[in-house]
């Protein structure tokens, strides 16, 4: 906790327990260096059974290594600051906007292996919007970490409703678990649905069913 305090700055308007969950917004852990890393990868080589000095191998290291800061990079960047670009000049609109098929990739925190879906995020605007591609940028960086898909669904609700202050955020998650289709109970193709509710969204059924219906609509179209 104390990494992650340090690590973040509050910003001052902040009090005590929002500075908290801003800072969650963000983890950082302490990092061991990318040497200690590659012997790490060595190391499960070895456990894999493969030889890591042979000629195939040499270099997987330095590439895992590599690619992992690619596939975790969530962990350096903060949806908060993505969703806080802000705009009113929208004519007035305030209805439902939808930003569906959104497809991601993460990683399972139980397994690390890949988590394949897509999300579907709607907000009610109160006042403001936020640029589009900020939403699925938001969705990017959630998907970057280790997750469980409850978690990342949870997660993409409360940055928006946080930093947006919408009249209700709705956040749907469909994705298949590779550690349930690769390994374990070996079941391709079955999707986990997750989805959450704030605002009005959560206190009308009537929203749910519509932003159900146009998620849907959207994808027979
Ligand atoms: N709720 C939830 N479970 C997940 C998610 N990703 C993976 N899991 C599950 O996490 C569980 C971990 O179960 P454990 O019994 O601790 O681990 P395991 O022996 O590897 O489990 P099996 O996958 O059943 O072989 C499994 O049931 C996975 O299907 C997720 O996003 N949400
Ligand atoms: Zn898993």
């Amino acid at each position: 906790m104390d990494a992650i305090v340090k690590s973040f700055p509050p910003r001052p308007e902040a009090d005590a327990e929002q500075a908290t969950k801003h800072y969650l917004d963000k983890p950082v852990t302490d990092r061991p260096s990318r040497e200690e890393a590659e012997a790490a990868v060595r190391t499960l080589l070895r456990w894999a059974g493969d030889d890591p000095e042979r000629e195939g191998l040499k270099e997987t290291p330095e590439r895992v290594v590599k690619s992992y800061q690619e596939l975790f990079s969530g962990y350096d960047r903060s949806p908060v600051e993505e969703l806080g670009r802000t705009f009113e000049e929208v004519a007035g609109y305030d209805d439902m906007v939808l930003v569906k098929d959104i497809s991601f990739h993460s990683h399972c925190e139980h397994h690390m292996v890949p988590i394949i879906g897509k999300a579907h995020v709607a907000y009610l605007p109160k006042g403001k919007v936020v640029g589009l591609s900020k939403i699925a940028r938001a969705v990017d960086i959630y998907a970057r970490r280790l997750q469980t898909q409850e978690a990342m669904t949870a997660q993409i609700a409360t940055a928006i409703q946080d930093v947006l202050k919408p009249r209700g955020v709705a956040v749907m998650i469909e994705a298949e678990h590779m550690c349930m289709s690769m390994r374990g109970i070996q079941k391709q193709g079955s999707t986990t649905l997750t989805s959450t509710f704030t605002g009005v969204f959560k206190e009308k059924p009537e929203e749910q069913v519509r932003f159900v219906t146009m998620v849907r609509d959207s994808r027979n179209g």
